[in-house]
């Protein structure tokens, strides 16, 4: 026995449902990228990559899926579904490359009769000859049984024969689909507990959808029945509602199951990431594991119980995921939120400064402004009246946005007291403002930290006239850090936060000469 047949499987059928999104449709390129991340970064046990005879491009994705999965050995974990048509999918599989057909049979006798106009007896002869036909071509057979919720609510007899009829193929492997996403917990248990029971020798997958909201939770209970493995998709993708979220699916196997799974959770919200940039469906910011707030206390009370004594922690941890716990700046901010943050950013105040600055945190937060943590040198260098954080200003700029031509940027800086020029063109009026800053920073030995990501945003109501807010995300080798700029120009709100970045950057720079110059002294007078 293998260590696969005894450890509960996943299925990821991001690229197969989660492309059943509306509005979602993965090039040839994004599938390849994504079935690498799926089964390399995150060591997905089997993937689902397309629906058999789409289309040209389909085909052509899931033969570079196959090219790059077959050297690696892992082209047997790839599988696509096929139609009872006759060996017109297995013939397309083959053409792909692929090795692995999931066959959709009808699941319930309603979906038999009225869809497919035939008797089960009828439709069982049409899936066995297509049984055969892939087993002649090479392809290994699973069986889904679309509709197979309802249809063994409505008549389980139907599915029992249906079953007992395939399994005499020398199919062993059924797919059992909560099509219509209608189950509950219980219903998924009793009724997977009733499968596994009655065909010993089978092995069951059970395909959620989350119509209910209920998708992980009937995963988790198909999984305490027993089944082989479970199907999910990254961010929830899928006809309609979704399918399960692979994230939860993974964190509640393992950490409410115990569950032997190969995933490694590490690499779920980089994916999640990606999933998000090629399908065009952006996440939640409270999306369970990879949303972008899941690990952040907004409450003061939280943070103060974390300060006590890791009060609100869980095995939730975010490193798990390579994240870190963050604390909120906002109204509901208290004392122990701003230590913290304090703490992240190397800073000590006294308690009398700590008190101006949270009073001036909640006045903001009051007025309905986001504070990041990377804002808060500044509030303290305004509420203190300290030049800590003013090191570089801007003192004018042109910056010119072309269509069809380059756009360009001259800059006139005071960066610690000296007045600097510089000029640069782009792509884009904040790119070539980019390019002018790069060259006045290179000048003082400086270098400025990647742009990760960058969002813009404008009060909901659509006005043209209103205030941009830009967050922008950099990176360097102390992580990744955010700031913010607001103007009604959105290329100034961007330069707004970029000047931020630089005047973080170079009181980090400052900070580390002197703790550096510190620690030399403090080993001469030691010596
Ligand atoms: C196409 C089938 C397998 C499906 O996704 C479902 O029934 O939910």
């Amino acid at each position: 026995m293998t260590s696969d047949d005894q450890r509960i499987l996943i299925l990821d059928t991001t690229l197969r449902d989660g492309e059943q999104t509306q509005g979602v449709s993965f090039s040839p390129d994004e599938k390849v990228n994504i079935a690498k991340a799926l089964l390399e970064l995150l060591r997905v046990d089997r993937i689902e990559v397309a629906s058999a005879r789409v289309s040209e491009g389909e085909l052509a994705a899931v033969a570079q899926i196959i090219d790059w999965a077959r050297p690696k050995g892992l082209d047997g974990r790839v599988e696509v579904l096929g139609f009872v048509d006759g060996g017109r999918s297995v013939d397309w599989i083959r053409r792909a490359g692929g090795q692995v057909i999931n066959l959709l049979a009808k699941g319930s006798e309603k979906h038999c009769r009225t869809q497919l106009g035939k008797t089960p007896e009828q439709h069982a002869e049409d899936v066995r000859a297509d049984i055969t036909i892939a087993r002649e071509r090479g392809l290994a057979v699973n069986l889904y049984l679309e509709d197979w919720s309802n249809g063994y609510a409505d008549n389980p007899a139907y599915v029992y024969a249906l079953i007992e009829a395939l399994a005499e193929s020398g199919v062993g492997h059924f797919m059992l689909p909560d099509t219509l996403g209608v189950m509950t917990p219980e219903r998924v248990f009793a009724a997977l507990s009733d499968m596994i029971r009655r065909f010993p020798d089978c092995r069951f997958d059970f395909h959620p959808h989350n119509d209910y909201g209920l998708a992980t939770a009937n995963v988790f209970a198909a999984a305490q029945a027993g089944a082989a493995a479970v199907h999910c998709t990254v961010n929830c993708l899928g006809e309609r509602a979704g399918n399960a979220s692979l994230a939860e699916v993974v964190v509640n196997l393992r950490d409410q199951l115990s569950l032997e799974i190969g995933i490694d959770e590490s690499h779920l919200g980089r994916v999640s990431e990606l999933v998000q940039y090629f399908s065009g469906k952006r996440i939640g910011d409270n999306a369970p594991i990879v949303g972008d707030d899941v690990f952040t206390q907004t409450a003061g009370i939280h943070a103060d119980g974390d300060n006590k004594g890791s009060l609100y922690h869980t095995k939730l941890s975010p490193e798990r995921f390579g994240r870190r716990r963050v604390y909120a700046l906002g109204k509901l901010a208290g004392k122990a939120s701003l230590a913290k943050n304090l703490e992240r950013i190397g800073i000590t105040l006294s308690e009398e400064n700590q008190r101006k600055v949270l009073k001036r945190i909640v006045e903001l937060g009051d007025s309905k402004k986001t504070i990041t943590a990377e804002d808060l040198p500044f509030i303290i260098a305004e509420v203190l009246e300290s030049k800590d954080y003013s090191h570089a200003e801007l003192i004018a700029c042109n910056v010119s946005s072309s269509y069809g031509l380059e756009s360009t940027a001259s800059i006139k800086l005071c960066l610690r007291g000296e007045h600097l020029t510089a000029t640069g063109s782009g792509n884009g009026g904040f790119d070539a403002f980019n390019k002018a800053l790069a060259r006045v920073v290179k000048t003082q030995g400086l270098s400025l930290p990647a742009l990760v990501d960058y969002e813009v945003r404008i009060p909901k109501g659509g006005r043209t006239d209103a205030l941009t807010e830009c967050t922008i995300s950099w990176a360097d080798d102390r992580g990744t850090f955010k700031t913010r700029g607001v103007h009604a120009n959105q290329v100034f709100a961007a330069i707004g936060a970029t000047m931020r970045m630089l005047n973080l950057v170079i009181h980090w720079s400052l900070k580390r000469q002197r703790d550096l110059a510190d620690a030399k002294a403090a080993a001469e007078s030691a010596a």
